[in-house]
């Protein structure tokens, strides 16, 4: 955290600075009431109302100080965070795939919003009264010294035992509040995934279960909570209760120099004044030290979600795709007990059409997801134009190749928006895409045309459309690779028929289409079917040759057909 602080010094030192004024004229209210209390015990009162002016125009001063105090802590407190925010954001989005996908989406979201609550009021703002705090000891302490140097030594005996305080129990507090953080973000994944559930939890009358899974994690956080706050509440009296003995200790030695005549009642009264800068700085030091501790943890975790996997993204650029990509024993395995796919071999050439096939859970998906660098950790090659894919920069990847998926992601804002992804395209550009994927009759029925808006998550499309829109994305986008992986599936045969001819009419193209959908008008038309079973490349060859041979791709169309 300490990069954010330095990295608005000019601010943050002045919010310091602006503190310590404080903390000196915090400490100088006691001598002011000496000041004034000295014309009372004189009965001097021509001093006292030639100097009332100056006294009115001192706490005109000292309020201005807070308020300048309060507003660089505002604009302090908002730089840092905004800029914390930021960058958790920027670097959440700038995962790959695995990376991203290794924690739940919510726990980000819970880190974006309930740590950054946690670290502004913790650390952000603890800091600042902390600093101010010791500033406002510091010019105390000196002025103590200067009243009596015998009451200075009996406070400040009295004071280190409160010192230790936290050190004592700081790992605690720490971890309670760790588990306060984790448990918050647990509730918060939990709400996310049963509001996106929303309609699974009407359709299968699971009401009741779901609200009792929600209070036990309602429960839990706020049990976390109740812990971490009752056990710093024994750590802050503690530290409050040995604060009130300092108040004592000097009220004692006051009262003692006094009636031996060593300080005059003036000063007796400023001694008890200058505990208030005193006392309070020390009592709560323990509670602001273990505070600032316990964000420890919760900075670790972004720290971690701000460190970036090594990727390839100082590899090797590489803005199109000419000539084939070369995949040689390609086995992987998610993890260590079985192989998804087991040493494959094949050859994708510009502008061929492809068709992947086989039972549900071959690995269809999961080889797709190794060509488009989800996934590092294969053994074997692949190579594009002569270059493993494992050295091209992955946004390189991301402009050669685009990929549909059968659940598509609809962000709540128009059709133009979803199609295009806020990017500039002509209308005639828009205007071919939403032909070719049989948007145009649906986009002309409504009130708004391309900008209609189409709800949280495409709401108010049916699934149809949302693939459509899905497809039309990836096609505007022009990439010479298109990857489709089921992407079809929510649509009538006629209308799917339709976009695949279109797809497939397009020579320039090379598509790699994973289907269910073992029709013969279709099928007759890839290159190539590759016949998948158990992680391996099975067959693979034309229709007709596949038909012919009467093998395991003639087994499947005779099943499916
Ligand atoms: N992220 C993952 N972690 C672990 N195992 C996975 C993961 N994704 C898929 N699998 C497993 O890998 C195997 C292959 O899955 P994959 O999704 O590639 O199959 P598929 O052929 O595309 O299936 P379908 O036709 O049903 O979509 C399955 O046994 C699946 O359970």
């Amino acid at each position: 955290m300490k990069k954010y602080i330095f990295k608005y010094k000019g601010i943050f030192f002045l919010s310091v600075f602006i503190r310590c004024v404080e903390g000196a004229a915090d400490v100088s209210i006691a001598f002011l009431i000496e000041y004034i209390l000295d014309f009372g015990t004189n009965k001097d009162m021509p001093g006292f109302i030639k100097n009332l002016k100056y006294i009115v125009l001192y706490l005109i001063c000292y309020f201005l100080i807070i308020y300048l105090r309060k507003i660089t802590q505002a604009v302090f407190v908002k730089k840092n965070i905004q800029s914390l925010r930021n960058d958790i954001y920027t670097n959440v989005i700038d995962k790959d795939m695995p990376d991203f996908i290794s924690k739940n989406s919510a726990s980000y979201i819970s880190t974006l919003t309930n740590d950054i609550n946690i670290l502004e009021q913790d650390y952000f703002i603890n800091l600042l009264d902390l600093i101010g705090e010791l500033a406002t000891l510091a010019i105390g302490t000196f002025a103590i010294f200067k009243v009596n140097v015998q009451i200075a030594a009996g406070v400040f005996i009295v004071g280190a035992i409160t010192l230790i305080i936290p050190i004592i129990f700081s790992k605690t507090v720490s971890s309670l509040r760790k588990k306060y953080s984790d448990s918050l973000s647990n509730l918060t994944i939990n709400m996310k995934d049963t509001f996106s559930g929303f309609e699974i939890i009407k359709g299968f009358n699971i009401e009741d279960s779901i609200k009792e899974e929600f209070s036990n994690y309602n429960f839990k956080t706020e049990d976390s909570k109740f812990k971490f706050t009752k056990f710093s509440a024994g750590v802050e009296t503690l530290s409050q209760g040995t604060g009130f003995s300092i108040f004592f200790v000097a009220i004692l030695l006051g009262t003692y120099f006094f009636i031996q005549g060593k300080i005059t009642f003036g000063l007796l009264f400023a001694a008890i004044q200058l505990m208030n800068s005193v006392v309070p700085p020390i009592s709560r030091f323990s509670e602001r030290i273990n505070k600032l501790k316990s964000t420890k943890l919760i900075a670790d975790n972004i720290e971690s979600i701000c460190t970036k996997k090594e990727l390839a993204s100082n590899g090797i650029s590489k803005d199109d795709f000419n000539d084939k990509i070369e995949i040689s024993n390609l086995s992987f395995s998610y993890n260590s007990d079985k192989k998804t796919l087991r040493d494959i071999n094949l050859t994708i050439e510009k502008g061929k059409k492809y068709a992947i096939v086989g039972k549900s859970g071959c690995g269809k998906s999961t080889f797709l997801r190794i060509l488009f660098r989800y996934y590092d950790n294969f053994s074997g090659n692949i190579l594009m134009d002569g270059t493993d894919i494992r050295n091209i920069n992955i946004d390189d990847i991301y402009k050669i190749m685009s990929i549909i998926h059968q659940n598509v992601f609809i962000f709540d804002s128009t059709v133009k928006d979803n199609i295009t992804l806020y990017k500039d395209y002509s209308d005639d550009e828009i205007n071919t895409t939403i032909k070719l994927c049989g948007l145009y009759n649906f986009v002309n029925s409504k009130p708004k045309k391309l900008l209609e808006n189409v709800g949280e998550n495409g709401v108010l499309l049916s699934g149809g459309e949302k693939q459509r829109i899905a497809i039309a994305r990836a096609i505007i986008k022009k990439t010479p690779i298109l990857i489709l992986d089921e992407a079809t599936s929510s649509l009538d045969s006629e209308t799917a028929h339709s976009i695949e001819n279109s797809l497939l009419d397009i020579d320039e193209l090379t598509c790699i289409v994973v289907t269910h959908n073992l029709s013969e008008s279709i099928l007759k038309q890839y290159d190539s079917i590759i016949a998948m079973k158990d992680g391996q490349i099975e067959e693979q060859g034309n229709f007709y040759d596949l038909l012919d041979k009467k093998g395991y791709f003639y087994s499947l169309y005779n099943v499916f057909k």
